[in-house]
């Protein structure tokens, strides 16, 4: 209930978020079963049921001494008249409480419905219906977009004109994880499997984002920042500025997402002049993606088994003025992503998962669930490092070469030995090899063992990255850029280019807030003394070999037994 208001009402009154909490109060006390299994049994059982519930909450509001100092008494009344549902039609704060009780039905109790035999799929409708006239106008849309069981998708009763889709306002969605949180219940159910599954038990994935906040800030006062802040930066081409170190990482297959999927990435890129990755797995052409837009385009490559096809696509970069190529390296195969396994493709969108600049045109018998597998089908596993010499003949010297997907210090310093121009601590957002380290620990393993690599190569980062303050502290210790992935997709899901735009508008402003209150208006002056990182030192390896600080027994050596 509470997550759900603080998406319906972000800034609910104290009284609300009590009713909200209080909704179904002991509710076990009162079974339904101790009334008449009819409708009047029903009604009887729900109006008995609120107004114990109510009494019991005001009961505890007033007598608890933990609430210090003790609630008014209005405010007590409030909670239990809102507990109530009193005035529906006419009290805003009560249409809310309904409106959020009906989202918690749908989002995690309508399932049940569905498993029940004696329900059918009149009864479902029926539900479905009763819930969608009981929930306020703008909020139906979350309700609507809910997967349907199977058995009611094709339900021409469903199809009702009131039950057509509007989405909230862009300017109401105020942070990243507003735009998360709605993909979350409004996007079908393969899209939202392939946007949201990660390696194994998503360990890295959480602690990509979880890690930022172990680290603390250390603000300097007393410093004017009245001024105008620039993010302006060059990433991987000196004499292309871009208006933020903000980037839109590389995804793929952009249509499952929006019918223009990468197309409208591009524009929303162009209008702010952010830098734009283009996945080798995208849902259009790189000719197409680079006909949209001036901004700074870069072009992710996983290298194809057939090395005939990766050979066009990189000598076709310059023409195309993309300033360079980031091979892939943290996915030679594809991280076990047990929710894109589980969830089948829809019929309908099946011509949506067609990638042509990569190997995969389609998704064969047996196989309808992983994308991802299906997607990886034609990375070529057996690529190396002499490889980035081969990819450095296809693209001449104009075009920069990136390694996307380092993940140690010895890695870093080997890409730096080899020439090439950057890389980007990444693992894929957690995609690939779970309990791999969280993205910005790499930061710090780089800083304290190979410190040259950010003076020889350009560092970027990405993975996790919800904050503005994450992307301060991310700059703030050695990154050129910063990438996002997820939630470039949560915002061109909800609301194409204007979408994007809004997300990276939210994250730019964000660390513009950041820098004024740590006392900077540039970021030349952004370094590592801003950041306390004491939580997270010990998990920092202390050198670049590959042995253990004090497990020395190895395997190979003979045994007496
Ligand atoms: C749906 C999805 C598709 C992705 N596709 C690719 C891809 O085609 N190539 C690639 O190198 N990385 C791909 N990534 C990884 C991103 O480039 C990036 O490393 C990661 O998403 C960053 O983490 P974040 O999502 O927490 O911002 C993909 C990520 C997601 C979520």
């Amino acid at each position: 209930m509470t997550r759900w208001l603080a998406l319906r009402k972000p800034d609910a009154s104290p009284a609300l978020q009590l009713a909200c909490r209080a909704q179904h109060f002991r509710r076990w006390e009162l079974p339904r079963s101790s009334y008449p299994m009819t409708r009047a049994g029903y009604l009887t059982w729900r109006s008995k049921q609120k107004s114990v519930a109510a009494s019991q909450v005001a009961e505890l509001l007033a007598s608890s001494e933990a609430i210090q100092p003790p609630l008014p008494k209005e405010e007590i009344d409030r909670v239990a008249a809102l507990v109530r549902k009193e005035n529906l039609k006419n009290d805003e704060e009560t249409q809310i409480l309904e409106d959020v009780a009906c989202l918690v039905f749908l989002d995690d109790q309508f399932d049940d419905f569905e498993s029940k035999p004696e329900i059918d799929q009149d009864k479902i409708v029926g539900i479905l219906r009763k819930t969608w006239g009981k929930m306020s106008a703008p909020y139906k849309t979350h309700g609507r977009s809910f997967p349907l069981p199977p058995a009611c998708q094709s339900s021409p009763q469903l199809q009702h004109p009131k039950m057509t889709l509007s989405k909230p306002p862009l300017s109401s969605l105020l942070s990243t994880h507003d735009f998360h949180q709605l993909s979350l219940t409004t996007l079908p159910p393969k899209p939202l499997a392939f946007l949201t599954s990660t390696a194994t038990d998503s360990h890295t994935h959480r602690s990509n984002t979880t890690t930022y906040s172990l680290l603390l800030l250390r603000p300097r006062i007393l410093i004017p920042v009245h001024k105008p802040i620039s993010l302006c930066t060059t990433l991987l081409s000196s004499s292309f500025l871009c208006s933020s170190p903000i980037y839109a990482s590389a995804t793929s297959l952009g249509k499952l997402f929006h019918p223009r999927g990468e197309l409208e990435i591009a524009e929303a890129c162009s209008n702010l002049n952010i830098a734009q990755v283009i996945s080798t797995s995208a849902s259009f052409t790189l000719e197409e993606i680079c006909s949209v837009g001036n901004h700074a385009k870069h072009f992710q490559l996983y290298m194809d088994k057939d090395r005939e096809n990766s050979k066009k696509l990189l000598k076709s970069l310059q023409g195309l003025g993309v300033k360079s190529v980031w091979l892939t390296v943290d996915a030679p195969v594809m991280g076990k992503r047990e929710a894109d396994e589980r969830v089948p493709v829809a019929e309908e969108d099946k011509e949506k998962v067609l990638a042509p600049m990569g190997g995969t045109s389609c998704i064969t018998e047996g196989e309808e669930g992983a994308l991802g597998r299906v997607m990886g089908s034609y990375v070529d596993a057996s690529t190396c490092w002499d490889d980035i010499k081969w990819v450095r003949e296809q693209v001449g010297e104009e075009v920069k070469i990136v390694l996307k997907g380092v993940q140690t210090g010895a890695d870093a310093k080997k890409a730096m030995r080899e020439g090439v121009d950057g890389i980007v601590l990444s693992n894929h957002g957690g995609r690939s090899l779970d309990t791999s380290t969280a993205t910005i620990l790499l930061l710090l393993e780089l800083q304290k063992n190979c410190p040259e690599v950010f003076d020889k190569m350009e560092v970027m980062i990405d993975g996790g990255v919800m904050r503005g303050t994450d992307v301060f502290k991310a700059l703030c210790l050695g990154a050129k850029g910063v990438g996002i992935g997820r939630g470039v997709l949560c915002g061109l899901a909800g609301y194409g280019r204007d979408g994007v735009s809004r997300y990276f508008e939210i994250l730019s402003k964000e660390l513009e807030t950041s820098m004024r209150m740590c006392g900077v208006t540039s970021l030349d002056e952004l370094h590592p003394g801003f950041v306390n990182t004491r939580a997270v030192d010990h998990l920092i390896p202390d050198g670049l070999g590959d042995d253990h600080p004090y497990a020395k027994w190895k395997r190979g050596g003979k045994s007496k037994l």
